[in-house]
């Protein structure tokens, strides 16, 4: 194979991402030549509403897995944390990579954590997970919707329509904006569980024999165990990547992995959660087994007015 294809998406992270991979091929696969198909998503194209309203697993995904099944791309690279734990027919989850820092972060141009932000301060996140952990830590904050790529929720933060925002410290790393504004404050696993699969990037590829042992090298172990039990989590409980649902798994200098998972409604007001700590043996396991944890003390029926709250937003 001297040829290969990444179906990406245009925003910078997205080619950031895939462009990054690209090096990692062509430095691993001396005379393959690595190739990008730039295709604007589903999720690219509706910027008006909030994702979490219009539902739907894989919007940012669907148009990239519709050019593998026409052969015009044979792999894909993605935030992990976008890709559903389902995968399409004929479409593989090969390899995911390892992690970047997997933290949320706060970003602001006046307050250098989560402490220091008045009361009504304007904090920005269109995620329900974060929504649900900031209100949660802070129930006098304002929780105000910010939709859009990552610079222009920083040029939005700039603006001063924000006190702060949150964002994902790997984001924010890959391009390289840690200089952008005035305050990056990462916040910790045990202020702010983060979303299964963050900081990972999975590469979905055709099921072909050649393809795949390519993709191969770009697994990292420690990753695919700690992703592996949080997208079982969410797996177990039904959940999307537009849900209240925080889960991390992380593997701890003693082999050891600390397991920490959060669920509720997103105004803060009522969650489950729990942490634990696991032995790596068990990781196939560990995930499901702390989503039945979770659903015998009633996260199934939470989640249902959870997403009935989102619906009256
Ligand atoms: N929701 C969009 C998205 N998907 C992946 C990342 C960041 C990179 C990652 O977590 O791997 C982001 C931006 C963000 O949440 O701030």
């Amino acid at each position: 194979m001297n040829k290969l294809t990444i179906a990406t998406r245009g925003s910078k992270l997205a080619l950031w991402q895939s462009n990054h991979i690209k090096a990692v091929l062509e430095e691993q696969n001396p005379g393959l030549e690595v190739d990008l198909n730039i295709i604007v998503t589903t999720g690219d194209r509706i910027q008006d509403r909030g994702l979490s309203t219009i539902g739907g697993k894989g919007l940012f995904l669907k148009e990239l897995e519709e050019a593998m099944m026409r052969g015009e791309a044979q792999i894909a690279v993605h935030s992990l944390k976008d890709v559903p734990t389902e995968m399409p027919d004929g479409l593989l989850l090969a390899a995911i990579t390892e992690r970047e820092d997997c933290r949320d972060a706060l970003l602001s141009e006046k307050y250098s954590n989560i402490n220091s932000l008045p009361k009504k301060a304007v904090v920005g996140t269109s995620s329900l997970r974060r929504r649900m952990q900031i209100e949660k830590l802070r129930p006098d904050l304002i929780i105000k919707d910010l939709r859009g790529n990552v610079d222009t929720r920083i040029r939005k933060l700039k603006e001063g329509e924000f006190d702060a925002i949150i964002l994902a410290s790997a984001g924010i790393n890959r391009l390289s904006l840690l200089d952008a504004v005035k305050h990056v404050y990462p916040i910790s696993l045990e202020e702010m569980i983060p979303s299964m699969g963050q900081g990972a990037l999975g590469i979905e590829s055709i099921n072909d024999d050649e393809v795949l042992k390519i993709v191969a090298r770009l697994e990292d172990e420690y990753s695919r165990i700690e992703t592996t039990i949080e997208r079982a989590f969410v797996d177990e409980l039904d959940g999307g990547c537009q849900v209240p649902i925080g889960v991390n798994a992380s593997v701890l200098e003693d082999g050891n992995i600390s397991v920490k998972a959060i669920l509720g409604l997103p105004d803060g007001t009522e969650v489950l959660s729990d942490s634990k700590i696991t032995s790596k043996k068990d990781y196939k396991s560990v995930g499901r087994d702390m989503a039945q944890e979770f659903i015998a003390k009633g996260a199934k029926e939470l989640l249902a007015r959870a997403e009935a709250m989102m619906g009256n937003e």
